[in-house]
């Protein structure tokens, strides 16, 4: 697809195809609707963007808590969406062994009573080895600072969907 499929689409099948790109949000791809035509994949990321900044704190940790735990409930009982299943799928959370997922479940619920939403990192651009080390890391964070990190492996993960819709079909278009 390029970007001018891309902005040929109608609202409905524009939304099908990108409403899941940030986790359950799609009303942040309905949002950028408006700034058809748009120029390229970097366009659209950046219109993403600009309206994740735009929200109130509250509306960016709402995002957050959007997100599914990494090796949680859902992954065991194959309840998340298709994204997020390949995704915790390329970091090894499928392979986990019994201690790794109790180690992580409780440092998840942890870091969830901490901050009131869960931890979020870019399963794709990290190990789980690296992950974990970064759930440790984060604990120590505080409250502003770990929703701003959380946000940009939002815009990471986000980027890394629409790379993988718009692009798969050739490494030339866009
Ligand atoms: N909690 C969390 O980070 N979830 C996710 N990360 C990612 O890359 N996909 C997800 O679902």
């Amino acid at each position: 697809m390029d970007i001018n499929a891309v902005n040929a689409l109608s609202y409905e099948d524009f939304l099908e195809i990108f409403g899941n790109v940030v986790e359950k949000c799609p009303i942040i791809p309905a949002a950028v609707w408006i700034h058809r035509p748009f120029t390229s994949l970097a366009d659209i990321e950046a219109h993403i963007s600009d309206f994740i900044n735009s929200l109130p704190e509250s509306g960016k940790e709402g995002i957050l808590r959007c997100h599914p735990d990494l090796a949680g409930r859902e992954l065991q009982s194959g309840a998340l969406t298709r994204d997020s299943q390949e995704e915790q799928c390329a970091a090894g959370f499928t392979d986990l062994q019994p201690a790794e997922v109790s180690r992580l479940r409780s440092l998840n619920t942890e870091y969830k009573e901490r901050f009131g939403f869960p931890f979020v990192i870019c399963a794709r651009l990290n190990t789980k080895r690296d992950i974990m080390r970064e759930l440790l890391r984060c604990l120590g964070n505080d409250r502003a600072a770990e929703r701003e990190r959380a946000v940009g492996e939002v815009k990471k993960i986000c980027a890394l969907r629409l790379r993988n819709l718009v692009l798969t079909d050739s490494a030339h278009k866009l």
